[in-house]
């Protein structure tokens, strides 16, 4: 499933045109399919429905008949001037004796259900004046809104905040990226052809399909060295072993996304856990003799973070660079010695190491992402809501994980079970596309249980949880085709 712009959704569009598909159909069925998401969240609750005069105002018109069909009541208020499919739209809608009010008289009622279908793919610019202040007075409405493709107003500001968005065809970069404003995302197939959607260039949305052939087999004849063993490097002995935990929790995440087998070398006074671990105490960064296929390196390192990450080079081993093993001169280091590793920076972090402020990274992860693939030459894993994993021209963008994994310790997690993925012996783009759904998953499986306030272990602990669901297909996404 590729992430589509909304430039190039509507050239999918233009070009199913081209083929001979009549677009009215992709609109029918676009209506129709939003009037079931409404159906299933909001039973026969009446509707308020707002509608633009392009296309996406006639997905709204289809939308009103279908519900009046199923005996919800409508009050319909759209802009004038519609033409195409959206004049038919309106017409087929008028024919069934509906009155439709002009946009300016709409009023909004408690116990109604907002449907914005003002604006969608083909907005061009901020709103402004009277569309501005409609989508202010949807906000401050305070009902529930179903939006149309998208909350009327993105990628901009002033936007609608939805309670659910129906998006259509594909999802767009702002589904993603603006997820906040999107709430409880669905995916609509409105029977565009296929072929339409397959756009190698675009970046790739991770999904439970494209993933779960990459999960590690684990045969019967299995032994804890032949199912890929760790080594994780980290800690920092100054300040009295301040960041003790990051590396066992690193450990922890290794172990619980399937490692074999997880060498622990940190400085000399750390806590000696998991208990399933083997110890390696040193005085200071080294590298002692390991069995391993893959390493983690970094976490909690602080000032011995890049000592580190050069002693671990030493092994050429597949590695997984974290926090403090985050500098330029070890990113470059790796790809000299053509070493493969993961970078898995946060936005400050991925920041430091592209010359550029966080707020700038977080504002456009994916170019941030591509650009730091591109620099070091390196797999990048680039976390923030969205995760957002690069390899030379490859991008994916990550769907799960919440704000409740917003706490101490996450990272570490991902960090180890990505490195178990890459000792089972998968290339460092998928063990890195793969460890950030699963991670995302449990976290999504916790958040559900118990809301906010979650454990970087319990993450950890609820890998296993969300590797059976992808392996068996029971993976219920945030968004689904219907
Ligand atoms: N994905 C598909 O294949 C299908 C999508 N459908 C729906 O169509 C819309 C896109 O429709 P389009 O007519 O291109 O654009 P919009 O309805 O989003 O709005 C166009 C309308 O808005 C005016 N406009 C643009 N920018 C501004 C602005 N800043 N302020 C005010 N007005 C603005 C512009 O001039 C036009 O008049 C897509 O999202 C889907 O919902 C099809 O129904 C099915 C196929
Ligand atoms: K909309």
């Amino acid at each position: 499933m590729r992430l589509f712009t909304p430039e190039a959704m509507r050239e999918a569009d233009r070009k199913a045109v081209e083929r001979g598909y009549p677009s009215l159909l992709l609109m029918e069925w676009a209506g129709m399919k939003a009037a079931r998401v409404y159906l299933e969240l909001f039973g026969k609750a009446p509707a308020l429905v707002l509608a633009g005069k392009g296309n996406n105002g006639g997905d709204g018109l289809v939308l009103a008949r279908h519900l009046l069909l199923e005996g919800v009541g409508v009050r319909v208020y759209a802009a004038g001037g519609q033409t195409g499919d959206a004049l038919l739209a309106l017409q087929a809608l008028l024919a069934h004796g509906v009155e439709v009010g002009p946009l300016e008289e709409a009023s909004f009622r408690e116990g109604e259900v907002v449907v914005d279908a003002l604006f969608g793919t083909g907005l061009k610019g901020p709103l402004t004046d009277f569309y501005a202040e409609l989508v202010e007075r949807v906000n401050r409405a305070g009902l529930p809104v179903l939006a149309l493709d998208l909350p009327s107003g993105l990628p901009f500001s002033p936007h609608v905040r939805a309670t659910a968005t129906v998006a259509f065809a594909a999802l767009k970069t702002p589904h993603l990226l603006q997820r906040e404003a999107c709430g409880k995302l669905y995916l609509a197939e409105i029977g565009l052809p296929k072929p339409l959607l397959e756009r190698e260039d675009l970046p790739e949305v991770a999904s439970p399909e494209a993933l779960r052939p990459l999960l590690p087999k684990r045969p019967l004849t299995a032994h804890k060295g032949s199912v890929g063993r760790v080594g994780v490097l980290g800690g920092y002995k100054g300040e009295g072993l301040r960041y003790a935990g990051a590396p066992l929790l690193a450990a922890l995440g290794a172990y619980r996304m399937g490692a074999g087998l997880v060498h622990l070398v940190a400085p000399e006074g750390t806590p000696l856990e998991p208990l399933e671990a083997v110890f390696h105490p040193v005085p200071s960064p080294t590298l002692p003799p390991l069995k391993a296929e893959a390493l983690a390196v970094g976490m909690g390192g602080g000032p011995w973070g890049r000592a580190w990450a050069l002693k671990a080079l030493e092994a050429r081993l597949p590695t997984v660079l974290d926090a403090d093993a985050l500098h330029p001169e070890v990113a470059e280091a790796y790809r000299k010695a053509g070493v493969p590793a993961v970078l898995t920076p946060h936005a400050g972090e991925a920041g430091r190491l592209l010359g550029a402020s966080p707020e700038e990274v977080a504002k456009d992860p994916l170019t941030a992402a591509r650009a730091l693939a591109e620099r070091t030459g390196l797999a990048v894993v680039l976390k923030g809501n969205p995760t957002v994993v690069a390899e030379g021209e490859r991008l994916s963008v990550n769907p799960t994980g919440n704000p409740a994994l917003a706490t101490g310790g996450t990272g570490d997690v991902l960090s180890g079970a990505i490195a178990a993925l890459l000792a089972a012996g998968l290339r460092p783009f998928d063990a890195a596309r793969l460890g950030v759904y699963l991670h995302g998953l449990a976290g999504d499986l916790l958040a559900e249980e118990k809301g906010v306030g979650l454990l970087a272990r319990e993450v950890a602990e609820a890998l296993p949880r969300a590797r059976r669901l992808l392996q068996e297909g029971r993976v219920s996404p945030a968004f689904f085709p219907r």
